[in-house]
């Protein structure tokens, strides 16, 4: 049974009296087939922490383990394999290859990997975020909350033990934004390990967890919340 855990994780930029810990001896565990939503103010330390729980950014100090795989101790090389095959990551911008169609996004980390992309379950996946219509186009020709399925598909389509999203509804509009959490419930109802930063109430309450960071601290977690409780503790926070 796989899941994430960091114990006493730090990060730090800079040195001397101009350094900022952006991460400040975090311990976490988030569930399996869990989802967990991140929050806090600005320059809380989000990004970092999700970067750092996905291996995107090395740890200053302490570990983050995935299933039985310390990912702190991993070598670049490991690493690389870790982050193509075991993490999926989500972006605020999609981050899809305008060159590419949709399907070939979707194909891109299978042939990262190495693997022959097989069109069938390339097509599953594009199915399962509900764009199996949209196959051949490209980025530009697709609405945001359908670049963004699309770039959960692309996320998806090695079937990585834990999702990770930074923002992945800031860039759309309500509607938008309703489509993807939707998707997002559904794929953790399936069991789906998802970790997600957000600024949005209303999405950190789609989640089953919500955990406050402050300066780099984890100061608070709550579970069940609906989107008026997580406002106010997240206000509370912010004071
Ligand atoms: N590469 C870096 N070099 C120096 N400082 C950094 C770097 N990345 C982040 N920081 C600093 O670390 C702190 C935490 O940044 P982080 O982006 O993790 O916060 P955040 O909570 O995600 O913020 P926001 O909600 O504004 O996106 C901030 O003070 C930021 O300026």
């Amino acid at each position: 049974m796989t899941t994430l855990t960091m114990t006493g994780v730090s990060r730090v930029f800079g040195r001397g009296p101009a350094a900022v810990h952006a991460v400040d001896d975090v311990t976490l565990t988030f569930p399996r087939g869990g989802w967990t939503a991140v929050m806090g103010p600005s320059g809380s330390g989000k990004s970092t922490l999700l970067h750092c729980a996905a291996g995107l950014e090395r740890v200053d100090t302490g570990r983050v383990l995935l299933g039985d795989t310390d990912i702190t101790a991993a070598g670049d090389a490991d690493l690389t394999a870790l982050r193509r095959s075991r993490i999926g990551f989500v972006f605020q911008n999609f981050n899809l290859i305008g060159a590419l169609s949709a399907e070939q996004n979707v194909a891109l980390p299978l042939r990262l990997a190495g693997r022959r992309p097989s069109r069938r379950v390339v097509r599953a996946t594009l199915d399962a975020v509900g764009l199996a219509d949209r196959a051949r186009h490209r980025p530009r020709e697709l609405s945001g909350g359908q670049q963004q399925r699309v770039a959960i598909a692309r996320a998806m389509v090695t079937r990585p033990e834990v999702l990770f999203a930074d923002e992945p509804t800031g860039a759309l509009d309500s509607t938008a934004a309703r489509t993807v959490l939707d998707l997002m419930r559904a794929m953790a109802d399936a069991g789906q390990s998802i970790v997600m930063v957000t600024h949005d109430p209303g999405a950190a309450a789609r989640a089953d967890a919500v955990v406050f960071l402050r300066d780099g601290r984890v100061v608070d977690r709550v579970a069940g919340a609906d989107a008026r409780q997580v406002a106010d503790r997240l206000a509370s926070w912010e004071r």
